[in-house]
């Protein structure tokens, strides 16, 4: 009973977190939704569509966008969350600093070989973010900025594959309508 206590302390006190360090942000939709409903967004596709339980991806769900898109740096994860989750959250984290194509072509290499955490992760924020983007084109993109998403999240998917069937077939059928 103390540990699920403890583990619903954690996941309020993610959620808090993320919902400070994005309270300014926006999606790109046209009805600038606010940023924090992704990462909640993701980590309930994790709970409810993937069937995952381990409370460390939960978490890193939650947190997965603060190190790439906030101040937030992954000494503070670890400092206020532990290192566990803080490795999930580094391993999912896009350097910024890079250029654009060298980022999203790190995406495809690093992909294989993440830990299945990383993975379940990843998978579920895709799936968010295709979804998104079936709904609406984010503000700025071009026709051609969207095919190329989807064309490299399924890339990027490739070598994710084997963590989790309900995830996978969900995205195999984004990517399907887009003859992918
Ligand atoms: N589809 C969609 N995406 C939006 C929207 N608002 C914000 N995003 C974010 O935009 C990112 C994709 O946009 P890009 O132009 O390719 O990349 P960048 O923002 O990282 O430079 C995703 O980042 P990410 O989560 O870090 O994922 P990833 O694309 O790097 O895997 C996604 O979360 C929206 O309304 N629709």
């Amino acid at each position: 009973m103390s540990d699920c206590v403890d583990i619903l302390g954690m996941l309020v006190k993610c959620s808090n977190f993320a919902a400070v360090k994005h309270s300014t942000q926006r999606r790109k939709d046209p009805a600038k939704t606010p940023y924090i409903n992704h990462p909640i967004g993701v980590a309930y596709i994790l709970t409810e569509e993937g069937g995952v339980r381990d409370a460390s991806v939960i978490m890193a769900a939650i947190l997965h966008d603060t190190v790439e898109d906030t101040d937030t740096t992954l000494d503070e994860i670890k400092k206020e969350f532990g290192h566990q989750i803080a490795g999930i959250v580094a391993e999912v984290t896009d350097d910024k600093a890079l250029p654009y194509d060298e980022r999203k072509r790190l995406q495809i290499v690093h992909a294989p070989t993440s830990s299945r955490e990383a993975k379940l992760v990843k998978l579920a924020d895709k799936l968010y973010n295709l979804r998104d983007l079936e709904k609406a084109t984010p503000e700025g993109w071009s026709d051609e900025k969207v095919a190329e998403y989807f064309k490299w999240s399924s890339k990027v998917v490739e070598g994710l594959r084997g963590t989790n069937r309900q995830l996978e077939a969900s995205l195999d059928e984004i990517f399907s309508r887009h003859d992918l």
